[in-house]
Formats: C-alpha cells, structure tokens, sequence
C-alpha cells in the first residue's frame, strides 16, 4: 500500500501534545478558578534539590540491608512468596552485616529465568565474600523450607527511620482498581508492606492506581515514595498526544538534520507510524477529506479512549461525508460553541493497514511495553509482551469490526472467546517459531526475525518516541510508568506502532497472560525500587541487580543533567530493593507456568551483566541527542520539570474499592495535571457525551 509521506501534511505547533492532553481530562474538571490555583508546597522541591551541591550521601545502607521480602521458593521448581510475619526487631542500618540480614539470597532455579541472569566475573570478584556467606545462607534457607518454618521478615526489611512492619502501621501501598492487583500487592506483602484501603493515606511507600487523580501528585513525597504513572504521561498514551508530540520530534529532528554536526539517519515518523490526521482541526480535516477516495482504508479513533471503543473505519465516500456532516454539525453547535469540554472526545483517523501480516488466516498485533522506572534520572527499559489474534479470520472487505481489531477487549465480545480464548494470546517465542517456519524461507528473513530485527525495531520505535516527549515530561524521584504500545506488522513484515497506553491490561486470564503479565509487574516494581533508591543514594545505576528481562534503552544518568536529592531529605525512606549485591539472579521468581519462556537468545534475554543495553535504540538515541539538547526545557538545561500546579486538598471520595476519585467525582480528579482547559480547542467529533463518559469511566484499564 502506498502511504503519503507525513512530510505534506498539516501541522500545529508543539504546544498541541500538552493543549490535546489537557483537553481530554477536561470535560471531567472544574474550571481553574473552582480548583485554586495555588502552587502545590511539593512543586519547589525539585528546583530546590537542583540547587543543592551533590553529597555524598553513602552506600551502606543501600548496599548492606537484606532484599526484603524476596520470594523464595517453597521447592526447587515451586516459588512462593514469603510473607514478612511477626516484629523483627527494629533495625539499624549499619555497615555490619547482621546475621538475619543474610537470608535473602535465594539460589533455587526458577524455570526460564536463572539463565539469563548472571553476575559479571568482575562483580563476582567483588562479591566473592558475599558469595560464599550466600551460599551457606541459602542452604540455610533450604532447611527452613524443608521445615516448613514460616518465615520471618529478615532484619533490615525497612529503612532507616521507617517502622517495622507490624498490623496497621504500614509501611503501607495502595492499589485503585483492579488492574494487576493481586501480583501488585502480593509483590508488597512479600516485602511486608501492609495495604491499605484508605485512597487518601498519604503515608504509602508505593500508590498503584489506574486512573490518575490530581490530589495523589500533589501530596506526593519525592525520593520517599512510589507512585505509579507518570501525571502527564499522555503526552504518549492518548493518539493526539502521541502524533503531536512525533510531529513536533519530527520537526525538531528536520532543523537539527540541516545542522552539519547532526547528519547521522534518524527515524522517520512516517516510517513506523500510519498517517493520521486529527478531526478537530480543521484544516487536518479538510485535508483529510480532500484526500480521501474508495480505494483506501481508514480508521477513526477517539483519542483518549481504549479497547476499540469508538472505533470505526472509513471505505467508502458516503461513509467519509457521513464523518464530514458531524464534524461540521459539532463544530457548529452553539452548546459546543459555548461549552467545548462538553463536546464528544477529539478524534483523529489513521490511514488503515490493509495487508497486516496474517497467522493462520488471522489478524494480529503485538503489546510490548515500555517502563519508565525512574523519571530522575530517566532510567527506560523495553519489555517483550504478547502477540494478541482475532478469533475470526481476516477479511478486508467485512464490517464486522472483530476481525480487523485485534485487542483483547474485542475478541471478549465473542461468544467463542470462553472456549477459543487461549488461542487468542501467543507468547513472542510462539510467534517467533511461527514466522521462522512459515516465512523465513519464503521471505528470507533472518532467523528469529522476532527476537532480532522485530526487537531491534520496537527498541528504536520506543526511543524515538520517549525522546519525542522527554523533556516535556513531569518528573520527580519516585513516578515511575509502564506504557503498553502496540505494534503492528504488514505483509511485507513492516513494523508499525499504532499507539501507546498508559495502565496497559495486566490481566491474567489466559494461560500466556499467566506466564507473561507476573514477570512484567514484578520486574516493573523491583526496577523502579531499585532506580529510585539508587538515585537517592547517589548511587551508579548499573549494573541494575533486578534488571532481568527488560532491556535498557535510555540511562539519563550519563546523558542528562539531573538534580539529585540532597541528603538533608528525610534518607532511607525507601525500602531498599536490594541491600546488599545479590548474587542470586532471580530474587524475586514470580509463578511462571513457561518453564522456558525464551529459548532462543534475543535481544531481551539477559545472559551477561553488564545487564543489555539496546544498541539500535542506542544509535537512534546518540543521533537524535543533539537535536534534543538543544531543546528548550530539554533535560540538560532545566533541571527540574515542573510538577503540577494545584492545590493540596485532602481528597474525600472514594469508591468502595478505594479507587481513584476520578470515576466517582470526575470533575475533581484525573487529568488536572496537565494545565487549564484549552478552551480555545476546536469542537470535535465524537460518541455522544453520555457515551464518551460511559467510555471514561469504563477505560480504566488501558490497552486491552
Ligand atoms: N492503522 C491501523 N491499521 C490497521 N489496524 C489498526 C490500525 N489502528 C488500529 N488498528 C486495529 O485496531 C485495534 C484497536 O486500535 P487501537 O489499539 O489504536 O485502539 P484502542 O481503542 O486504544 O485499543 P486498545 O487500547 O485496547 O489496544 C488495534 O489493536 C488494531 O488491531
Ligand atoms: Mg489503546
Ligand atoms: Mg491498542
């Protein structure tokens, strides 16, 4: 199919990304002036730690205090998490290495895990003494196990200055929805957090909420707790904020191109993204429809919502003015005129691909994911995911939409999906075998084309998109983010990302999605601990002991000016992920029914520390550096983003799972981060309201 290069299409000022991201949420907000515009007392903390002269801080603690909670195994094959009972005594940190402090080491052999990761010799060397202490200690383990002792929290399991974990003290986490929840909290226990249910406990150490609400940024403690997404994450994750932010990355990378330092290839947006138009500007939409004609396919997409909601696709001319009456009908109503937040949610249209590459007749996309660990520095990984099928075979010309949408929520429709729905998730290792049988001969393709090329294709994609929108990022010490984006692969084994999601589906009711969604939270958790008590610390970030499967791709460490906190903050605050350099590669072993989920070397097993960084994003990254520096607010030369503005108020409602306020009271919640309304934003096409807040509320989880 023949795509119109994006180079001629129309564009807006980069202002858009923040404008279309602010503009989403707001429909569900108060005006400015109801919300206060008093500058959150967390806000200057960064700027202030900027200022501050590094110290140093020191590692003992980081480096001495056992990996609380980590999961042991109950047999050899068989990991359980261990639940920190009772009340150790309270524990200082000191560089003496208690006794207790030294069971954590596990060295049981977790299936598909314990090859690929191993200590580098010279780390070895270093740890030896540990080594052998760990070797004794695990042996000790064992004879607990075999007793069937329970186990005690090890000694150190918290902090400096934190308490120890006993009922209803904390160190507490809370979890808003449902979403990942049990591997979330059961991860927490195993470290003798206690949940809470109280949404408004501003004493958490880690806050997982689906849906982001103002107040949680606001009272916020930076370099003391975590706090899952990103505020303005949507930068990436809505389709508006993702084709703004690519076309601003595009125009910036154009100027910089013409710069003789800066020749070097650097990804072309319109060689991985379809072209897109958004509908609620007007001249994209005249130029859209001016474009159109039968032979093509397009897609049209509300903006802010997931699974499919709102999706429809354009084939033919009436179909086409059928979408031109209701622009203009919106565009022209006075209520919209009058209230444009309570117009239907902006909408943009993507050119559809037509020839997706097909498995067993059926259409397919791929979630991998991106992990933010740690927003100062940025510390951003790549994770492998899943393949999601159709049920139906793929037929171009059918208007049946759940053969030509290809995620879960989709397939879920069916009636069939009870019986067929395992066939509807592949590991990557079952599509890598897939396209080694089916097309590498016919297509010669290199041998594991998915672990390869495929990889190598999403690594750079990712980059090129997280540096699209790095240096508008909030970030403080402590956000942490996991986006699930979604790949497509045409006939021609072209790869096209088609959007990003913030709260990817972390569902587990397939069988691949049990074997694939633990490892991808727990690895999500343990990094973002690790990062952000590194950071703290002052501390090298690499080599990253719970680094297993994910794959770096950005260290903002060595490449960005960062403030760093000064040690006149309240320190230890943080319970330390890894309090001593474990040389037991799979600390936390989560239950992973694939005993060998990556039998082929690729680009994300992770056999040799120093753990793998992504030579292609690596390239991408050092071409498009220099444009990006030169970026006003580019990390180097604004040390602190700003967070955001607003008023801390003690937040009172809840709904009864203790979720974020936003679904109950949306006005109060959700998507304030991002600035006042734009109420200069054009009207824009959509569901009707009734049906965009039906779609709000029920989109809680991203991605399906
Ligand atoms: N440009 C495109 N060409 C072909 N198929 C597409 C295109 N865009 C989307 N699709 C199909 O439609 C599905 C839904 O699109 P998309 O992921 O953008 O929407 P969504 O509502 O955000 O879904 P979710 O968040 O649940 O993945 C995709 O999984 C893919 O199968
Ligand atoms: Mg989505
Ligand atoms: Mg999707």
């Amino acid at each position: 199919m023949a795509l119109h290069p994006q180079a001629g299409r129309p564009h807006r000022d980069g202002s858009e990304a923040q404008a279309e991201a602010t503009a989403q949420d707001l429909g569900r907000l108060p005006s400015p002036s109801k919300v206060g515009a008093a500058v959150c007392p967390i806000q200057g903390l960064g700027h202030r730690a900027a200022r501050r002269p590094r110290r140093g801080i020191g590692t003992t603690s980081a480096s001495r205090v056992p990996r609380p909670g980590a999961l042991m195994p109950a047999t050899r094959n068989r990991p359980r998490f261990i639940h920190c009972r009772g009340q150790p005594p309270r524990t200082r940190v000191s560089s003496k290495r208690s006794k207790r402090s030294r069971i954590h080491p596990c060295h049981t052999e977790v299936p598909g895990w314990t090859h690929e990761k191993q200590m580098g010799s010279s780390v070895k060397e270093r740890l030896r003494p540990e080594l052998s202490q760990l070797d004794q200690d695990a042996d000790d383990l064992e004879e607990e196990e075999a007793a069937r002792l329970p186990v005690t929290s090890p000694d150190g399991l918290l902090m400096e200055g934190d308490k120890q974990p006993s009922p209803g003290q904390g160190p507490f986490f809370y979890i808003g929805g449902t979403n990942g929840a049990s591997i979330i909290s059961n991860y927490c226990e195993s470290k003798g957090w206690q949940r809470t249910q109280d949404s408004h406990c501003e004493d958490y150490k880690l806050k997982w909420c689906e849906i982001k609400c103002r107040d949680n940024y606001c009272s916020f403690r930076e370099g003391q707790q975590l706090l899952f997404q990103l505020p303005n994450n949507k930068l990436l994750t809505t389709k508006i904020g993702l084709l703004s932010a690519l076309r601003e990355h595009a125009r910036t990378l154009s100027k910089a191109r013409m710069l003789p330092s800066t020749q070097t290839k650097v990804l072309k947006m319109e060689e991985f993204f379809p072209e897109t138009y958004r509908l609620d500007i007007r001249d994209e939409r005249q130029a859209f429809f001016a474009l159109f004609d039968e032979t093509q396919m397009w897609i049209c997409k509300p903006t802010a919502s997931n699974q499919g909601k709102g999706i429809f696709l354009i084939r033919s001319q009436e179909e086409a003015a059928a979408l031109q009456a209701k622009t203009q009908s919106i565009e022209d109503d006075p209520i919209y005129r009058k209230m444009p937040f309570r117009a239907p949610q902006a909408r943009v249209v993507q050119r559809y691909v037509q020839n997706p590459l097909l498995l067993d007749g059926k259409k397919f996309d791929v979630r991998s994911y991106m992990l933010i660990a740690c927003a100062m520095p940025y510390m951003v990984f790549f994770g492998h995911g899943y393949a999601r099928l159709t049920l139906s075979l793929y037929n171009p010309h059918s208007s049946d939409l759940s053969g030509h949408l290809t995620n879960q929520f989709m397939q879920k429709k069916s009636p069939l999906y009870t019986l067929l729905k395992e066939s509807t998730v592949w590991t990557m290792e079952h599509l890598n075998r897939y396209i080694n049988d089916k097309f590498r001969k016919t297509k010669g393709l290199p041998r594991d084309w998915v672990f390869t090329t495929f990889t190598k294709r999403m690594q750079q994609i990712m980059s090129h998109c997280f540096l699209a929108v790095k240096s508008k990022l909030e970030c403080k010490l402590g956000y942490f983010d996991l986006i699930g984006c979604d790949f497509l692969i045409d006939e021609n084994f072209k790869v096209w990302l088609l959007e990003m999601n913030a709260n990817p589906a972390l569902h587990t009711n397939c069988e691949v999605l049990k074997a694939v969604i633990p490892g991808v939270v727990i690895e999500t958790l343990d990094l973002a601990l690790e990062t952000c008590q590194k950071s703290l610390h002052s501390q090298k970030m690499l080599p990253l002991l719970s680094q297993r499967r994910f794959v770096l791709l950005y260290n903002g460490e060595t490449t960005d000016l960062w403030p760093r906190l000064a040690s006149s903050r309240p320190l230890n605050r943080l319970p330390n992920p890894h309090p001593n350099p474990n040389p037991n590669p799979h600390p936390h072993p989560h239950p992973h029914p694939n005993p060998n989920p990556h039998p082929h070397p690729h680009p994300n097993a992770n056999p040799h520390p120093p753990r793998p960084t992504c030579e292609a994003a690596s390239s991408a990254l050092s071409s498009a550096r220099a444009a990006i520096s030169e970026r006003p607010g580019a990390r180097k030369s604004m040390p602190s983003r700003g967070a955001p503005v607003c008023t801390p108020r003690k937040s009172r409602l809840s709904d009864s799972s203790g979720s974020s306020i936003a679904e109950s009271e949306p006005s109060l919640c959700s998507g304030s981060l991002e600035g006042s309304r734009d109420t200069a934003r054009e009207p824009s096409l959509g569901p009707p309201e009734e049906e965009r807040e039906e779609e709000q509320r029920s989109t809680s989880h991203r991605g399906s």
